[in-house]
């Protein structure tokens, strides 16, 4: 099995990266949503504290690759040639998830945080950060995950800061070519 896996600073593009592999057939496993799935079986609103909060609690108690772990099952449930797999946020998941896989190309989403903050302040996201000083926050919490160590780790770098279309091209024609699906 090929695991293509993204990572990128919060509101960089990583969803869209997502999306577009979704039209391409390719399945999606999101890590987030493991610990989405905690926060509900808790009773907890999915607010960006809440999951930090039980993101950390995850790493504190089973350690900084335990989410890929967790992760892992649900790529393998997937009974597909190439799966992509996106919430990265550290350096020992990308060392899980290449232990484990010997196929796992990393792609780097790489915006600036002007542009990230600007769009985050748009899409609405129950979790999502409305204020400068909460989206720097944010950042600091994952860079402390080792978000900027993964960072450095990838296989290829594409740079988020034109129009949706231009990024969509970009990463249909990667994403293809890796799979070896029509784009
Ligand atoms: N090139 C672009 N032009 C305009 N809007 C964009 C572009 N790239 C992404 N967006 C929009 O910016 C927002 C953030 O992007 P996205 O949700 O993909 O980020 P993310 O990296 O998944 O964020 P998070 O880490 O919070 O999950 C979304 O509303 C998305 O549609």
């Amino acid at each position: 099995m090929k695991v293509i896996g993204i990572v990128g600073m919060p509101g960089s593009g990583k969803g869209e990266v997502s999306r577009i592999a979704r039209e391409l057939g390719i399945p999606v496993v999101v890590m987030g949503d493991v610990i989405r799935e905690r926060a509900r079986e808790a009773g907890l609103p999915p607010t960006d504290e809440n999951l930090g909060a039980i993101s950390a609690q995850v790493r504190t108690d089973l350690g900084m690759g335990a989410i890929a772990r967790l992760t892992i099952p649900i790529i393998e449930s997937q009974d597909a040639p190439v799966v992509l797999v996106d919430g990265i946020r550290g350096d020992r998941e990308v060392a899980v998830f290449r232990e484990h896989f010997p196929d796992f190309t990393l792609i780097a989403i790489d915006s600036s945080f002007e542009t990230r903050y600007r769009r985050l302040a748009k899409r609405g996201r129950p979790d999502d950060t409305l204020t400068p000083d909460e989206l720097r926050a944010r950042d600091e919490r994952e860079l402390g995950w080792g978000l900027g160590r993964a960072f450095e780790l990838a296989d290829y770098r594409i740079e988020n800061e034109g129009s949706l279309e231009e990024f969509t091209a970009e990463v249909r024609g990667l994403l293809s070519r890796l799979a070896g699906v029509d784009g």
